[in-house]
C-alpha cells in the first residue's frame, strides 16, 4: 500500500480578456473569462519539484492573448478548442487539456443618428459557457448559459401535492413562475457553427418557458430541454438546473384591501431546486465527459 498522485490537471484561471475586432469601423467586442488547464505527465513536479514539463500557468495565459490576436475569437467554443489544439499538439508531454471560457454580453449602443460604431452597453448577468474537454484526439464541447433570469406573472400552477406532516403550502392556480436558468449541454459534433447553434437552444429554452402552462417547475423544466434537444439534432444532452424564485402574495386584509394576484413578496432564499438531465436515448454521453467538464472537486 502507498501514497500515489491521482488525477491530476493545472493552469490559469479566469483569464480576463475583451477582444476588439477592427476588421470594419463598426468595431466587435467579445469579452471573455478563459480558464486554461492542461492534462499530461507532470509527475515529476508533484512528487519532486522539478519542473522540466511545467508548462507555467503564465505562458498559458499569455497564449490565450496571442492566440486571440492570430486567430480572433468567433466563438467560445471555437477559441477553447483552438487553445486546446494548441497545447497538445504542440508539447509531447501534454496528453489532454481542459479550456472553459465564459462570455459575457455587451449590446451596441443605439444613438439617435443610429447603432454606434464602438460603443457598447454591458448586458445583463447571463453569461454564455463553455467547456472543451480534450483527451488525446478525442474533443468533446460542453457548452451552456447561467443566470438568464425569467418570470411570467400567470400560467403556473401548484397544486396536487400530498399533504403530510408538515405540510403548510396552500395550493394555487395561477401563481408566478420564476427562475434563473443555468443550462449546460453535451455536444456530440465538434463541428458546429457554435453561434447559430447557441441562439437556437437558447430560444427554444425560452419559448417552452414561455409557452408551457406550468403545473410545476418540474414539468415546465423537461419542456425546456426536451425543446432544446428537439431544435439541435447535435446536442446529445442538456442538463437544468432551475432556482425556484418564489413570488409570495402579500396578505392585504389588516388594511381593507383585496390582492387579486398584483402585489408580491419577492423572496431571495430559501428557494427550491429542481434539476434535472435530458437526454437522447440514442446519443449516450460518453463515460465521464460530465465530470471532465466539471469543477474537480
Ligand atoms: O413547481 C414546484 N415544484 C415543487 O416541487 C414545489 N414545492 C413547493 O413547495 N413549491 C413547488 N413548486
Amino acid at each position: 500500500m502507498g501514497i500515489v498522485l491521482g488525477p491530476n490537471r493545472y493552469g490559469k484561471a479566469e483569464v480576463r480578456m475583451v477582444f476588439v475586432n477592427r476588421e470594419s469601423p463598426v468595431h466587435e467586442i467579445t469579452d471573455v473569462n478563459v480558464t486554461s488547464q492542461l492534462i499530461g505527465d507532470f509527475v515529476d513536479t508533484h512528487l519532486t519539484g522539478a519542473n522540466d514539463a511545467v508548462i507555467a500557468t503564465d505562458t498559458q495565459k499569455n497564449t490565450v492573448y496571442a492566440l486571440a490576436r492570430t486567430g480572433g475569437i468567433t466563438s467560445p467554443e471555437e477559441f477553447a478548442l483552438r487553445l486546446a489544439r494548441n497545447f497538445v499538439d504542440q508539447y509531447d508531454q501534454v496528453t489532454g487539456a481542459r479550456m472553459a471560457v465564459e462570455q459575457f454580453g455587451w449590446t451596441r449602443i443605439s444613438t439617435s443618428a443610429g447603432p454606434h460604431d464602438h460603443a457598447f452597453a454591458k448586458g445583463t448577468e447571463e453569461k454564455r459557457t463553455t467547456v472543451v474537454v480534450k483527451d488525446g484526439a478525442a474533443e468533446h464541447v460542453v457548452s451552456g448559459l447561467t443566470g438568464l433570469v425569467v418570470l411570467k406573472s400567470t400560467g403556473s400552477e401548484f397544486w396536487g401535492f400530498p399533504q403530510v406532516d408538515y405540510t403548510s403550502l396552500v395550493e394555487t392556480a395561477d401563481r408566478i413562475l420564476a427562475t434563473a436558468v443555468t443550462a449546460t449541454w453535451v455536444h456530440s459534433s465538434t463541428d458546429l457553427d457554435w453561434n447559430a447553434t447557441f441562439t437556437t437552444i437558447r430560444e427554444a429554452l425560452l419559448e417552452a418557458f414561455a409557452t408551457t402552462h406550468s403545473l410545476s417547475l418540474q414539468q415546465t423544466l423537461y419542456a425546456m430541454g426536451k425543446g432544446a434537444l428537439e431544435a439541435v439534432p447535435e446536442v446529445a444532452e442538456i442538463r437544468l438546473s432551475l432556482p425556484n424564485k418564489h413570488h409570495f402574495l402579500v396578505d392585504l386584509d389588516k388594511w381593507g384591501l383585496d390582492n387579486p394576484n398584483q402585489v408580491f413578496f419577492a423572496a431571495d432564499r430559501p428557494y427550491g431546486l429542481i434539476e434535472a438531465a435530458i437526454v437522447r436515448e440514442e446519443a449516450p454521453v460518453p463515460t465521464g465527459i460530465w465530470a471532465a467538464a466539471g469543477l474537480f472537486a
